[in-house]
């Protein structure tokens, strides 16, 4: 059994040696050549799983993308081809919630908002809008819904249409690149919807850089429209157009699902999947590999609730530091795919136990913010 893999994939070794002849491929290395005789591809979603790339892939019988979307694979040929495929759904869902959370906290912190008066809307409510909705009720933050698919397929929760939910004031995207279908995605915030929005809404897009037109959007800035986008996606990845990023105001590198639990949870469900194919009983399971989370954060309760928990949330991911790198190194180079490449270790806030240090005046208040902190993932000390 021949399987090849990204080197992208943590703990990818570990899963695959006991199955078979595992070997890894660097980023952008893959060519038709090397599929002869491989048996199984396990992707992330740097590589395009074209016909053309399988064109000499004889024995290959399934193909898995260890990331939530799989717009980077040829699903239609592969099933023509009678190739198993799998994509990792909610692999990273709870990775793209924390990054969603700390930029609409950064963002209050500079506008000088209250996030707690604000109206989100969730665009896409599967795996990912669904772990944002989860954090959002922890932080009894006002969010609706729009997902026409969900919505016709019976999902009991309640939605808004797309006109509705661009009229929040936090509009975050979480819908897959689809250009077929009854509901496609791809520029679903051209420049009709950008020409509705305000200077006081503000767009989150961590789904597909394609969702947003992005020249459409670099048009509307540049006849001084202000409007407030933070981009982890981009469109034309990753060769984006730099003409944006001055404009944008949190610009990352596709970065939003890259925890190390978002990461090593993709290689461990495609390990379970391949398992399954094979008819074999999965042996490994994530918690073997996860390291201990070792700087364990400390929070003052004499601030305010807003700064406390700013504060945790900044501890564990600080999207204006990555922003900072963003802009630095995009200025010299196009460094788009060397950021992401040597993206350092990023933790969920499940991997963290907090301790307050309470003066007996705060107690009331480090019960309030320690029961919230909780209820978006951190433990707590006790
Ligand atoms: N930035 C990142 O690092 C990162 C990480 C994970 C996922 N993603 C992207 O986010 C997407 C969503 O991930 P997921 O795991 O939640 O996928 P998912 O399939 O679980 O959920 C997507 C939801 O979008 C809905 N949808 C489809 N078309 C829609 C439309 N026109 N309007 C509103 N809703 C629509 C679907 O019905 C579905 O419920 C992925 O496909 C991927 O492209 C990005
Ligand atoms: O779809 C996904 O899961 C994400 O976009 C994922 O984080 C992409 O990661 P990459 O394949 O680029 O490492």
């Amino acid at each position: 059994m021949k399987i090849l893999y990204d080197t992208a994939m943590p703990y990818a070794n570990a899963f695959f040696s006991g199955l078979g002849d595992a070997n890894a491929f660097e980023l952008g290395s893959l060519n038709s050549e090397a599929l002869v005789d491989v048996d199984a591809l396990f992707v992330r979603s740097t590589t395009k799983v074209t016909a053309e790339l399988l064109q000499k892939a004889n024995k290959l019988q399934f193909v898995a993308t260890a990331t939530a979307g799989f717009n980077h694979i040829d699903v239609d040929y592969l099933e023509r081809s009678g190739i198993t495929w799998y994509a990792a759904g909610g692999c990273n869902a709870v990775a793209v919630a924390e990054y969603v959370i700390g930029a609409i906290l950064q963002l209050a912190h500079e506008d000088n908002f209250n996030p707690f008066d604000k109206k989100v809307a969730i665009i896409g409510a599967g795996n990912v809008g669904t772990a944002l909705s989860q954090i959002l009720d922890g932080l009894q933050l006002n969010y609706v819904l729009c997902d026409p698919p969900l919505q016709e397929a019976g999902d009991r929760r309640s939605f808004v249409d797309l006109t509705d939910a661009l009229q929040a004031d936090i509009i975050c995207l979480h819908t897959p690149l689809t250009s077929k279908g009854k509901h496609p995605t791809l520029h679903m915030l051209g420049k009709e919807q950008l020409l509705t929005l305000s200077a006081h809404q503000y767009v989150i897009n961590a789904c597909r850089g394609e969702v947003i037109d992005n020249d459409a959007l670099l048009n509307c800035y540049s006849l001084g429209q202000h409007l407030n986008v933070v981009l982890d996606v981009w469109e034309n990845e990753p060769f984006i157009n730099h003409q944006l990023i001055p404009y944008v105001r949190l610009a990352t590198a596709h970065i939003a699902g890259h925890t190390l639990e978002g990461k090593a949870r993709g290689t461990s469900m495609v390990y379970d999947a391949f398992c399954k194919h094979l008819n074999l009983q999965s042996q490994l399971k994530l918690e073997q590999f996860l390291p201990r989370f070792e700087n364990n954060p400390m929070v003052n309760s004499s601030n305010s609730s807003f700064n406390q928990l700013f504060q945790l949330v900044k501890y564990m991911y600080d999207i204006k530091k990555d922003d900072g790198i963003f802009r630095a190194r995009m200025a010299k180079s196009k460094a788009f795919a060397a950021i992401r490449k040597h993206y350092p270790i990023r933790r969920e806030f499940s991997a963290a136990e907090v301790t307050f240090c309470t003066e007996e005046a705060d107690e009331t208040n480090k019960k309030n913010v320690a029961k919230i902190a909780a209820s978006i993932g951190f433990k707590i000390a006790n």
